[in-house]
C-alpha cells in the first residue's frame, strides 16, 4: 500500500527521534517495547512514537520498508538504529546517550 509507505516516510523524516512500538511509552504492550522505552527515556530527551498495534497497515508495511522484521524499531535522523537488543546494548555502552543527545539538539533547532 503506497499510501502507508508515504505515511511512514513522513513520520521518519519529520521526527528525528522516533520509536515504532507496541503500546505507548506510558503503557507498553510488550516487554521488548517496554525495555526499549526505558532505555530511551533514560536519555532524558523528548521522542516521538507510533503505536503499531493501533496502526495495522504500518505494522504490515514497515518491516518490508525497513528490511527489519520486528518491533520495536528506533529511527534516529531518518535511519533505523535497531530493535530492543541493539538499543539496550547501546544504552549500556553509552552510545545511545550520545546519539540521542545529538539528535535532540537538532530537534530543538527546528
Ligand atoms: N530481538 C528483537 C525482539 C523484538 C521481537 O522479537 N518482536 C516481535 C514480537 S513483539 C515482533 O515484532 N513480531 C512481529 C509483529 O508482532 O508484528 C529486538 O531486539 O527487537
Ligand atoms: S507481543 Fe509478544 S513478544 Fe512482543
Amino acid at each position: 500500500m503506497s499510501n502507508t509507505i508515504d505515511t511512514i516516510k513522513e513520520q521518519i523524516n519529520n521526527n528525528p527521534i522516533l520509536l515504532y512500538m507496541k503500546g505507548t511509552p506510558r503503557m507498553p504492550q510488550c516487554g521488548f517495547s517496554a525495555q526499549t522505552v526505558q532505555a530511551l527515556m533514560a536519555c532524558g530527551e523528548r521522542f516521538a512514537f507510533v503505536n503499531i498495534l493501533e496502526n495495522p497497515d504500518i505494522r504490515a508495511e514497515l518491516p518490508k520498508y525497513a528490511n527489519w522484521p520486528t518491533f520495536p524499531q528506533l529511527w534516529v535522523k531518518g535511519e533505523l538504529i535497531g530493535g530492543c537488543d541493539i538499543v539496550v546494548e547501546m544504552a549500556q555502552n553509552g552510545e545511545l546517550q550520545t546519539l540521542i543527545t545529538e539528535a535532540a539538539g537538532e530537534q530543538e533547532g527546528e
